[in-house]
């Protein structure tokens, strides 16, 4: 990657200066942070030229970008990958890229892959890959998720699907697994509901809608009766072996039967911990 003195963007960025008793620490990286939000890691490093605008003979020659964050998050449905996921998106910028939303979105389009993954999902089985994996390739293969960073959610969810992963290079940082008891899953399947105008999800029970007229527009996912909830919840209990197997270096579970601030905050310190190693490591960080 290549960049110049006048290319400082984005803006909240910190100028590192080494010691001067260390001039072999003239390379390093950090994170900068603006608000809530982890932006990105710069690297700073010598210049041999010391323009007249800034003091210190050290400048930012290059904003690069380091490596950004690639997180899959897993978990049997209703587990609360969606609540989890809208709230790592706020705070860490990734790219959300859900397979069931592709192939929701698949099916709204009228197409013919749309209608054939329906058949699958009306049975709570899996899409077959054929339909699937060229989907999520496509979508984790665009400029924003490339420059983000993404959260990969309900992708692998077979041996099948990882190695394809895999084999089209790409390789996740860490892989988050919520674990939750099966009798809340379904509980929290039939009440689940959505508000299409928001996008925001509500349960009839523990998180009901504001309004009356928030109330009357919820719309319901076509499998999330309690029928297509338990055949979903054994399609997952068949695969979700295989899938952990392949990610066992990078995995971390997570009791997901705790409060949405509770999940975040356990999921919260482990993506806080992976920045930190790699801002204590930044040649491997940047290579
Ligand atoms: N990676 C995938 N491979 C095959 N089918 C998938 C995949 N992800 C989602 N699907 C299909 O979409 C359905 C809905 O998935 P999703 O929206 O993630 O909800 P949930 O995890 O609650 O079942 C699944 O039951 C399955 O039929």
């Amino acid at each position: 990657m290549t960049g110049c003195v006048h290319c400082i963007s984005p803006p909240p960025v910190t100028l590192y200066t080494p010691p001067r008793t260390s001039p072999s620490s003239a390379s390093r990286s950090f994170f900068s942070f603006s608000g809530d939000a982890v932006h990105s890691l710069y690297r700073v490093r010598r210049v041999t030229r010391s323009p007249s605008i800034m003091s210190p003979k050290f400048q930012i020659v290059a904003a690069e970008k380091a490596k950004p964050l690639k997180i899959m998050i897993s978990g049997a449905p209703a587990s609360g990958k969606g609540t989890q996921c809208e709230l790592i998106t706020q705070k860490y910028g990734l790219v959300h890229i859900s397979a069931g939303d592709l192939l929701r979105a698949e099916i709204a389009s009228g197409s013919e892959n749309g209608r054939r993954a329906k058949e699958f999902m009306e049975k709570g089985q899996l899409v077959p890959d054929e339909i699937v994996v060229m989907m999520v390739k496509d979508r984790l293969s665009q400029k924003d998720s490339e420059q983000n960073g993404w959260l990969l959610d309900g992708y692998p969810r077979s041996s099948s699907q990882g190695k394809a992963l895999k084999g089209f290079g790409f390789q996740p940082d860490l892989f988050i697994v919520l674990e939750v008891p099966e009798d809340i899953l379904i509980e929290r399947v039939v009440g689940r509901r959505l508000d299409p105008v928001t996008g925001k999800i509500y349960h009839m029970k523990y998180s009901p809608p504001e309004t009356e007229e928030i109330a009357a527009r919820l719309t319901q996912r076509f499998d999330d009766t309690e029928e297509k909830a338990k055949l979903r919840l054994k399609t997952h209990n068949q695969n979700v072996t295989d899938v952990l197997s392949m990610y066992d270096d990078i995995t971390i579970k997570i009791e997901g039967n705790r409060s949405k601030d509770e999940v975040f905050a356990q999921i919260d310190t482990a993506l806080s911990e992976l920045l930190q190693q790699r801002n204590t490591a930044p040649s491997s960080l940047l290579s």
